[in-house]
């Protein structure tokens, strides 16, 4: 029987987020899962982040097989690795021999804040199953780990499913489909949970709706600053996460400021609406970010930190903070932003930007290498 089919969409949704969701719980804990396709390729996964001697022992006896390890194009690079560099402009994967299975060495390829240094120069670079690799490393990413993978292939694929494979073994199986379907699965399933006053020191008439993804991630917050109009272009505010910045007030960055300011200005305009999105760190997770911190202080800038942790220099994703608007019935905003990646990224998802409000504050001392480097390698506008 056909489905109809806003339904049907809702329910491939709730089985892409329900399969990643507990991929990733597992994943967090150090525990394998079965990661395969539906060509019959399968293979065994754990985060880079969790190896230990007792896992690599584990994945060998289940499949026969050494594990190899996937890094990130960026990461391998930053190891010396040259068979990265063509690898980069696609986001590809590099996967490497772990013929030693020393738990302590193979973390510090993963890790460049690790005590040991890593290089991979000395390594054998093989050959990962396609398509598994890249999920295996988005697995990674999406729960905040490092970004990087133990892969084992597994035994007799394609020819015996891999699916029942995982069952026998009593292993959670994800297809790399549902990976990559996940971050759209998520935005799309945003809803609005909660709606509250909450009078604010530089906003008194504000308003919080908590929405919430149906992947059990955490809730995106709308500050909605007194009764922005419908019909005329909104302004508007994307925070991105920083508990550093948002809490603590930590000079290291503008966030903080960002954030006051921002509500302040719309308190004074009148009306707008401020997106706090829940993607710390530029998306990479505050433990990432943190790592980033080290990285900095050994000195590197913000953007090369991100790249020798593995990851891009910006992982944020804007298709949650549309979805909201979309929902709150806003499609014109006047974006208050230095960011010209936040403009094209709403322009893509049907927002129309009518202006782009610049929203910059002086430097406290701390900051003034991380603003500088804003404007010179992201493209800030100050
Ligand atoms: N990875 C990483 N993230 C950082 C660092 N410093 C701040 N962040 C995060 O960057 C995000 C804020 O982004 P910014 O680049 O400051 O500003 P923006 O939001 O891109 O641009 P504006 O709209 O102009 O403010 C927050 O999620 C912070 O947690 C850092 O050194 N490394
Ligand atoms: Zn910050």
């Amino acid at each position: 029987m056909m489905q109809e089919p806003e339904k049907y969409q809702k329910s491939a949704d709730a089985t892409v987020l329900q399969a990643v969701e507990r991929a990733l719980a597992e994943l967090r804990r150090g525990a394998t899962i079965v990661l395969h396709d539906w060509s019959g390729q399968g293979a065994l996964v754990q985060a880079a982040e969790q190896v230990s001697t007792e896992g690599l022992a584990g994945l060998g006896a289940l499949t026969g097989k050494d594990a190899m390890l996937l890094l990130t194009a960026r990461r391998a690079q930053a190891l010396g690795m040259a068979e990265a560099d063509g690898l980069i402009a696609s986001g590809g994967v590099l996967a490497l021999a772990l013929d030693d299975r020393e738990a302590e060495r193979i973390r510090a390829l993963a890790d460049p804040t690790a005590a040991k240094a890593g290089s991979g120069r000395e390594r054998r670079v093989v050959t990962a199953p396609p398509g598994l690799d890249v999920a295996a490393v988005e697995l990674t990413k999406l729960a905040r780990l490092l970004p990087a993978a133990l892969l084992a292939p597994l035994p007799g694929a394609p020819v015996q499913s891999p699916l029942a494979w995982a069952d026998a073994h009593d292993l959670l199986a994800v297809t790399a489909a549902n990976v990559a379907e996940y971050s759209f699965a998520s935005a799309r399933s945003l809803a609005p949970v909660a709606d509250a006053m909450v009078p604010l020191a530089e906003a008194e008439q504000a308003r919080i709706v908590a929405f919430r993804p149906d992947d059990g991630g955490t809730e995106h917050l709308a500050i909605i600053i007194g009764e922005p109009d419908p019909e005329a272009p909104l302004l508007l505010r994307l925070h991105s996460e920083c508990f550093t910045g948002d809490l603590l007030s930590s000079l290291r960055c503008d966030c903080g400021e960002q954030l006051r300011g921002a509500i302040k200005a719309m308190a004074d305009a009148g009306s707008g609406i401020l997106l706090y999105l829940t993607q710390e760190g530029r998306g990479i997770g505050l433990v990432n970010k943190l790592r980033a911190y080290t990285l900095q202080d050994l000195g590197s800038d913000t953007l090369d930190a991100n790249e020798q942790l593995g990851f891009d220099a910006d992982e944020r994703v804007y298709l949650p903070a549309a979805q909201m608007l979309h929902q709150l019935g806003f499609r014109k905003v006047r974006l208050m932003t230095n960011n010209p990646q936040k403009v094209a990224a709403l322009s893509r998802f049907g927002i129309a930007v009518e202006e782009r409000v610049e929203h910059s504050f002086p430097s406290n001392g701390h900051n003034a290498f991380y603003l500088a480097t804003k404007a010179e390698r992201f493209g800030h506008l100050f």
